[in-house]
C-alpha cells in the first residue's frame, strides 16, 4: 500500500448503516477504496493490499498480533441476524454426518456453523466450500450456508424446507452477542498513517450516526438495488448492531474460545481496540 490509507468496502448491505454516509470526497487525497466480499477483503488485508476494512471477525483471530479493530464499529447481532442462514433439506437435529456446503465468501459464519454443529450439537458433518449459489449447493449437499445479500435473495427466491438463522442459534446457546465483522486495521498502518486513520475513524463514526438518523435513505437505496419491501429492510437494519463495546467484545471472545477448542484457531485471542470510543450523542 502506498502513502494513502487503503480501505476495503464490504459489498454486502449489512455494512451500509456505517458506510452509506461516509464522505469519500473529503478524504480523497488520503484514502483509496476497494470493494469485495468479506473473504476477499480478509485476503487483501492479510497481504497488505489494503490497510483497513470491515473484514470477518474470525480473521482478526487468525492474524492476532497484526491487527487492531476500530473502536465502536462492527456488524453484530444479539439474536437473529437476518442474513446468515443455513438452508437445509433436513431439520437441524438430523444433520449429524451430513454434507454441508459453505459459501466461499465468509470466514466468521462458516466457523460459527462448525461451532454450532460440532461443539453445541456434538455432530460430525463434512464440509465443502462452494460459490454462493443455493441451487447448486443443495444439489450437492444436505444443507448450505449463505451470508449477506446472497442469503437474503436465496431466502426470497428459493426457500428450503428448513432455514436457520445463525445469530439466533448462537444466542439460543450462549445468550450473547455475536460479532460477524470488525473494522480491522493493520498495526503497521497505525504507525505509518496515524493521522489519516484518525480522520477515517472519526468519519466512519460520524457516518454511522447519520446512518441511524437517516436510515430511510439507506432503505430507499437497497430497495432500488435489491427489491423487497421497505418493512423487510427496516426490520433487517433494526436487527443489526454496529457498535463494538464490552458486550460485543465478550461475545466475540467467547466465540474465539469455542473456535480454539475445536482447533479452528491455534491460540487464545483477546481483541485489541484502537481509537477513541464514540461520543454518546446527548439528546
Ligand atoms: C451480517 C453479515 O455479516 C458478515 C459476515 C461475515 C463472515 O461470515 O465472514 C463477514 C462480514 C459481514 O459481511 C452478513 O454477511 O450477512
Amino acid at each position: 500500500m502506498g502513502e494513502r490509507l487503503g480501505i476495503g468496502i464490504n459489498a454486502y448491505s449489512n455494512v451500509l448503516p456505517v458506510t452509506y454516509f461516509f464522505r469519500e470526497q473529503r478524504l480523497e487525497s488520503k484514502v483509496s477504496f476497494v470493494e469485495a466480499v468479506p473473504a476477499e477483503l480478509n485476503r487483501l488485508l492479510a497481504e497488505g493490499s489494503i490497510d483497513l476494512g470491515p473484514v470477518s471477525a474470525f480473521t482478526y483471530a487468525e492474524h492476532a498480533g497484526k491487527y487492531e479493530t476500530l473502536n465502536g464499529l462492527s456488524v453484530s447481532a444479539k439474536g437473529p441476524v437476518g442474513s446468515i442462514f443455513l438452508f437445509s433439506k433436513r431439520p437441524l437435529a438430523r444433520l449429524d454426518g451430513a454434507r454441508i456446503a459453505l459459501t466461499n465468501t465468509s470466514a466468521t459464519s462458516i466457523n460459527l456453523l462448525k461451532i454450532i454443529l460440532e461443539k453445541f450439537e456434538g455432530f460430525q458433518p463434512t464440509y465443502e466450500m462452494m460459490s454462493p449459489r443455493i441451487s447448486t449447493m443443495l444439489e450437492q449437499a444436505d444443507a448450505a450456508l449463505l451470508i449477506g445479500d446472497h442469503a437474503i435473495h436465496a431466502k426470497w427466491n428459493e426457500p428450503a424446507p428448513y432455514i436457520y438463522d445463525l445469530g439466533q442459534l448462537w444466542y439460543n446457546h450462549t445468550g450473547m452477542w455475536m460479532t460477524f465483522a470488525l473494522w480491522c486495521v493493520r498495526k503497521n498502518a497505525i504507525e505509518t498513517k496515524r493521522s489519516a486513520l484518525q480522520e477515517v475513524h472519526a468519519e466512519f463514526l460520524r457516518a454511522k450516526q447519520q446512518g441511524t438518523e437517516q436510515i430511510g435513505e439507506i432503505i430507499d437505496f437497497v430497495l432500488r438495488k435489491h427489491g423487497g419491501t421497505e418493512r423487510f429492510w427496516r426490520q433487517y437494519f433494526l436487527g443489526l448492531g454496529h457498535d463494538f463495546g464490552l458486550e460485543q467484545k465478550q461475545g466475540l471472545e467467547y466465540y474465539f474460545q469455542c473456535a480454539q477448542e475445536l482447533g479452528l484457531i491455534s491460540h487464545a485471542t483477546e481483541v485489541e481496540v484502537w481509537g477513541q470510543a464514540p461520543k454518546v450523542k446527548l439528546t
